[in-house]
């Protein structure tokens, strides 16, 4: 994993931080260092997130999930950082039959389940709390039509859930695969356990190479130049402090599609506290060049771009051409091309004097996306030292979730508040 800040310094964009800053910057990140180390040691409440390439055994997993091994499909049943994991781990390594229902759209549950071959899948329902309203509900839903399609569901359910709660209950009544959510691991940084690895592990792969990979990343260092998640999550607070107050998140595959939806939850839950943290914008190259390098290159100078990108890809030759002003296209190749369009945007933003970073991944399998998001789990919990804030807690979203069990079940106070709405209605 190579973190490269140089378009991030001040004499290259605006905003962008100073040498002497960061080296000022680096005596508060070795400060930081020793509390995080403090609280890996004592695995303090989300500190403990940060050692799961220890704590995570792959061959428990693989054993507690050998029941329902081999499935053609697995459906994830959950939400947040108990869908984006898995969603994020089976996109890398290219395995489209990982799939999630993580909203409540009844068209797309329906859609869903009415394509799945039910004989053939395995649903893995997660939630830590085993409460949340859009699980449980669509656990429900999936149920039936497990039933409907006369498919003994008891027989192809995994569950992923904390020791207590509705879900554990359900897995103890009816005997099914359970597995623990780690002690201490908040959802968002929860893909390097049972939370992120079950699905992958009925499916058949092998997940140790995912947690060899975390571990690359794992040795912490004291300062931000020598580790590089230290060395991204400094200069992201760095910028934010000094005006960019969005992080848009632009990788150059579309196998880091999900990670870009799985680092938005990860930087705006755990830094979105107190009137702080950076603006996570979900991007993907090449694509996004042609929707949103208009407002990073030209808009207000209020963005810093993350690239991402992987140094091996697979090669694709793109064939010779007689049309004139395509010919520059033909006899190279795809994986050229979408490294030209990577240089191509990273540089122009430096010529507008916009700040980015470069992330780069040896390629993305599961080596590379253990590092990676390990490495960006390291940046957030430094970056939330920095803040000073409450990374590993979310209290402002319990407000909503009383409002809808409120209007969906018996009125309360945030219920009754929705009625009051401010309306000026235009039709
Ligand atoms: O795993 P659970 O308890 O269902 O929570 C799902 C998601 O909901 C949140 O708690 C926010 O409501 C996230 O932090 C979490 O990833």
């Amino acid at each position: 994993m190579k973190i490269d800040i140089g378009n991030a310094l001040a004499d290259v964009a605006s905003p962008g931080v100073s040498r002497a800053a960061l080296d000022r910057l680096d005596d508060r990140v070795e400060a930081c260092h020793d509390r995080i180390e403090r609280g890996r040691r004592d695995d303090e409440f989300g500190y403990a997130a940060l050692n799961l390439p220890e704590t995570t055994d792959p061959e428990a997993i693989t054993e507690a999930v050998d029941p329902v091994a081999g499935a053609e499909y697995v459906l994830v049943v959950g939400i947040g950082g108990s869908a984006l994991g898995a969603a994020t781990l089976a996109e890398a390594l290219g395995d489209s039959r990982v799939l999630t229902l993580d909203n409540v759209d009844p068209r797309e549950v329906s859609e869903v389940l009415s394509l799945l071959p039910l004989d053939e899948t395995v649903l893995n329902v997660v939630s830590r709390s085993g409460t949340t309203a859009e699980t449980l509900a669509n656990f429900l839903v999936a149920r039936a039509a497990f039933e409907e399609a006369d498919v003994d569901w008891t027989d192809r359910t995994v569950v992923t859930t904390g020791d207590s709660g509705p879900l554990r209950d359900l897995a103890d009544d009816h005997d099914l695969p359970a597995l623990r959510v780690p002690d201490g691991v908040p959802g968002r940084f929860s893909a390097l356990s049972s939370v992120g690895l079950v699905p992958l592990a009925v499916r058949g792969h092998d997940i140790a190479p995912i947690l060899d990979g975390a571990r690359d990343a794992a040795d912490l260092s004291g300062s931000l130049y020598e580790t590089p998640g230290y060395a991204y999550g400094a200069v992201a607070y760095a910028l934010d402090a000094r005006g960019a107050a969005v992080n848009a998140m632009l990788p150059y595959a579309e196998s880091l599609d999900s990670f870009g939806e799985w680092f938005a939850q990860l930087w705006a839950e755990s830094l979105g506290k107190d009137g702080l943290g950076q603006l996570p914008a979900r991007a993907l190259g090449a694509t996004d060049q042609h929707s949103q390098l208009q407002r990073y290159r030209a808009g207000p100078a209020n963005t810093l771009v993350t690239f991402v990108r992987p140094r091996e890809r697979t090669s694709l030759p793109i064939p010779e051409t007689d049309v004139d002003d395509l010919a520059y296209l033909g006899g190279t190749g795809m994986d050229d091309l979408i490294d030209a369009e990577f240089e191509a945007t990273e540089a122009s933003l430096a010529a507008a004097n916009r700040p980015s970073v470069r992330v780069e991944l040896d390629r993305v399998d599961g080596r590379g996306i253990g590092e990676l998001l390990y490495t960006m789990e390291v940046a957030c919990v430094l970056a939330g030292e920095l803040y000073g804030v409450e990374t590993f807690t979310q209290p402002a979203v319990e407000w909503g979730k009383n409002a809808t069990r409120g209007l969906i079940g018996e009125s309360n106070e945030e219920s009754a508040a929705v009625a009051e709405k401010t309306r000026l209605v235009v039709e």
